[in-house]
């Protein structure tokens, strides 16, 4: 009864705001919530569950679609419907355009979050860096852009493919069990900087090998959630992660510099670049030209503008290998796919593109699931004013989660959540992709993601590519495993069994 009552109460307007004409104005209500402890908050709550937005979801069932909770001594909101998270992220974005003050943000970043695009406070200079970024990183189908990704994709699956006959052969003695995270990692890295930087890198070379895997740990850890993000005093115990954190980043950017800033700074300077009208050759030429055109831009910008975007592959990688792992838990699923590649390639006749997309519904359809299944959270915000939610009041400063795991998980919008069933978004007669409005994996609003269109397309390149040439299996001694709201996986994550298609189309 006490459940159900907090969960009306979480749920209803409070009457205090609606006053009569003259009536003094009073104070808005505070959500409901839990009552925090001393220095912990309700942090001891998120730790009852395998990850803390399980946590935040249970406790929506207890106050409602909006609470209030203090994590140490951060004041938090957390909004579980899709109408309050609009809220938050549409009509009222310009209030929260924040982002949490993490240490670990800060430590990935030189020091400084707000060198970060993604983990930044809103700006005047953010509006310059996403607009500049915009063009590469979500580039239209019908674009000169999008057909140089097309380019870059083509040449990386390829090599992928040969990188991969390699791999599985020298493994088929033992099943063809191929632990090919890291594989897909470099591919996706490649077609990165391929795109972004007009360059690429051979999958045998260490200081890219060894890039990648950094960008892949920092990819985990920045899923992970830490008690010390909210309790700083935890900070010397955790002071050689944060060390081993900052190493990471700092030798990404090392790598950057000498492999790909420099280099292009020196062609750029022997060909004359920048001058005259033609358009630049990529992001990288893009940002190069606006360091010496704007004042406010200066070189860390630009580095770490590229360790922003370049590090965007870790996120296209781990969610083809779990595509590549639910289709093979469920052969139904590789079936389908494969019989779109065919069907697109003329039974194998050219090698798949990223423009079939367009006749590939299920596929795409597929990818759409995974990231239902898989509900990466979005990056919370923060109120940068006083304002309110649903007619609560929320304190400049307060740390928002918008629980999209709630709404890609829950009985009420999914039928049998817990299936992986593309189909659910595909139209009735299987020709077209259909999402729901409350499907939001990237987000909405002012800070949506910038790089959905590059994931959806690479995605679909690699993992389509490799379904059509391999039978894929799970390895029994290892299955696929994956944290729940999370798209995020271990570095050395779980193998997948590969073998040369039985009927070989490709
Ligand atoms: C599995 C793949 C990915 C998923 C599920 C994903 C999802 C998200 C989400 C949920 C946000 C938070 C938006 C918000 O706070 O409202 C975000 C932000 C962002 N994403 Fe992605 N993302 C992915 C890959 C990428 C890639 C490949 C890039 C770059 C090429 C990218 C660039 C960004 C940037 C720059 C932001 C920050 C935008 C801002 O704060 O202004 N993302 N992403």
């Amino acid at each position: 009864l006490l459940a159900l009552a907090a969960r009306v109460r979480g749920r209803s307007r409070p009457s205090g705001l609606v006053g009569g004409a003259g009536a003094p104005a009073k104070a808005k209500a505070v959500a409901p919530g839990p009552r925090p402890w001393p220095l912990l908050g309700s942090l001891h709550l998120l730790g009852k569950h395998d990850v803390p937005f399980q946590a935040l979801s249970a406790l929506s069932r207890v106050y409602g679609d909006i609470y209030a909770i203090t994590l140490g001594s951060t004041p938090c909101v957390v909004v579980n419907s899709f109408d309050l998270i609009r809220e938050v992220l549409i009509s009222k974005g310009a209030h929260f355009g924040g982002r949490p003050d993490f240490m670990r943000f800060h430590a990935l970043f030189g020091g400084d979050r707000n060198n970060s695009l993604a983990l930044c406070d809103w700006s005047e200079l953010q509006k310059t860096r996403r607009s500049i970024a915009r063009m590469y990183c979500s580039p239209r189908t019908a674009s000169a852009h999008f057909d140089a990704l097309a380019v870059a994709c083509d040449a990386e699956a390829a090599r992928l493919l040969r990188a991969f006959d390699a791999r599985v052969a020298a493994a088929a003695p033992c099943g063809g069990a191929v632990r090919a995270k890291p594989l897909l990692q470099m591919a996706c890295a490649n077609i990165f900087t391929g795109y972004m930087c007009s360059t690429s890198f051979d999958y045998d070379d260490p200081a890219f090998q060894h890039m990648v895997n950094n960008f892949d740990e920092i990819f985990w850890e920045i899923n992970q959630g830490y008690a010390v993000d909210f309790l700083p005093w935890l900070r010397p115990a955790y002071s050689s992660h944060l060390r081993k954190i900052q190493r990471w980043a700092s030798e990404i950017r090392t790598f950057i510099m000498a492999h790909i800033i420099g280099p292009r700074r020196a062609a750029m300077a022997g060909e004359g670049a920048g001058e005259g009208d033609a358009p630049p050759r990529d992001f990288t030429e893009a940002l190069l030209r606006h360091l010496d055109a704007d004042p406010d831009l200066n070189w860390e910008h630009v580095i770490f503008e590229l360790e922003d975007f370049v590090g965007g592959h870790s996120a296209v990688g781990n969610l083809a290998w779990l595509l590549l792992g639910a289709a093979a838990r469920d052969p139904r699923v590789m079936e389908r796919v494969r019989a779109e590649a065919d069907a697109a390639t003329g039974g194998g006749a050219r090698p798949l593109g990223i423009f079939d997309r367009a006749r590939m519904p299920y596929t795409d359809a597929a990818i759409l699931e995974t990231l239902r299944v898989a509900s990466s959270p979005i990056v919370p915000h923060v109120s940068t004013q006083d304002t309110d939610i649903a007619g609560y009041a929320v304190e400049k400063g307060t740390v928002v989660f918008l629980n999209n795991y709630e709404l890609n998980t829950s009985p009420q919008h999914w039928h049998e959540p817990e299936r992986f069933q593309p189909e659910r978004f595909l139209s009735a007669d299987g020709t077209r992709v259909v999402k729901p409005d409350f499907f939001i994996p990237f987000s909405t609003g002012k800070r949506t993601c910038i790089g959905q269109r590059l994931v959806q397309s690479i995605t679909f390149l690699l993992a389509g590519a490799l379904l059509q040439r391999y039978d894929v299996a799970v390895v029994e001694e290892e299955l696929p495993h994956s944290l729940p709201a999370c798209v995020a996986l271990p570095p050395h994550t779980y193998p997948l069994a590969f073998r040369p298609r039985a009927s070989s189309a490709a």
